[in-house]
């Protein structure tokens, strides 16, 4: 893959006007950036004393374009720390390049950020995790990249960091352990736990097949996002933390494809057995065998 959509053309030039743009709105000097994934904008509703622009509205900045991506930037403190946090983030499936979808990243660490905060709703491959628990991603698999699809593709720009940076420890070691930390403190750890997350391209889920494979190679939760940006801030030196909120199962055979299904549609008067789906005739409906009931 080369060039269209593949390569970045973003020069330094351009994350410097939208930075500084943006110094010349606000008072804020962020320490840390936040990008909430899919659900998670509200996050941005803990800031005080906040200066909130449209991404419309700020020079150069791409566009939201999905559901639950309110598509604003938000400047605030929280416990004490300046922060600017995004409502809604940029994705490859929405036709945006990797470089556009990663521009934020550069434009926070000219505007003096020191940390990265990245979290997304991704689906989980792993027994342990279910719904609603929260993965602090300890590394992750980067699809698109591995095939080529990466957002430092194109001329190098040493300003920000080395051609060839090293992915070993993007997830800060030190931060994981503070919010695991945290999570116990704050009587929670039986929902907080480690994993991997991948990144895949989207906009469609995974094929059984797909979440198999995944599953065999060590990846516990599985997203369309997050990856390119923190290949980006790792690049430029930021401090990278991440969580994945688990927002469903991923199903890895057919029999619990069909139970998902079956969940997801309660409404339809389907029951099942613990060992496996099944479902009613016709005439049956009206009055069902008791054996939990969908
Ligand atoms: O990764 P975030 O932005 O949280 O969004 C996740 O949720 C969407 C699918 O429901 C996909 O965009 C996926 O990546
Ligand atoms: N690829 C993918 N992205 C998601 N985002 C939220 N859930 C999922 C999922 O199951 N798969």
């Amino acid at each position: 893959p080369s060039g269209g959509l593949n390569r970045c053309v973003c020069v330094h030039d351009d994350y410097q006007k939208t930075a500084d743009w943006l110094l010349s709105q606000t008072k804020h000097r962020p320490q840390v950036a936040i990008i909430c994934g899919s659900g998670l904008g509200m996050l941005a509703d803990a800031l005080k004393c906040q200066d909130a622009f449209h991404y419309t509205d700020i020079p150069g900045f791409p566009q939201s374009t999905v559901q639950g991506h309110a598509g604003r930037l938000v400047f605030g403190e929280l416990k004490g720390k300046t922060c600017v946090c995004m409502q809604g983030r940029f994705h490859m499936y929405e036709g945006h390049s990797l470089c556009k979808t990663t521009f934020p990243v550069r434009v926070f660490k000219l505007l003096g950020v020191e940390t990265l905060i990245v979290t997304n709703a991704a689906g989980s491959l792993a027994d342990g995790l279910k719904p609603g628990d929260i993965m602090i991603i300890k590394d992750h698999v980067n699809f698109p990249g591995l095939g080529g699809f990466n957002p430092l593709n194109g001329p190098n720009d040493d300003k920000f960091g080395p051609r060839f940076p090293a992915m070993s420890a993007c997830y800060n070691p030190g931060l994981r352990c503070l919010a695991m930390d945290i999570a116990k403190q704050q009587g929670v750890a039986e929902l907080v736990q480690e994993g991997v997350y991948a990144a895949v391209g989207g906009p469609n889920f995974e094929t059984i097949a797909e979440a198999k494979l995944m599953h065999r190679l060590g990846v516990d939760a599985v997203g369309m996002s997050t990856a390119p940006e923190v290949v980006v801030a790792v690049h430029c030196g930021l401090r990278v933390f991440g969580i994945s909120l688990i927002t469903n199962k991923r199903p890895l055979s057919p029999v619990s494809a069909e139970i998902m299904m079956l969940q997801k549609n309660k409404h339809k008067k389907r029951v099942w057995s613990t060992r496996r789906p099944v479902i009613l005739q016709k005439d049956q409906r009206a009055n069902p065998p008791q054996v939990g009931v969908a």
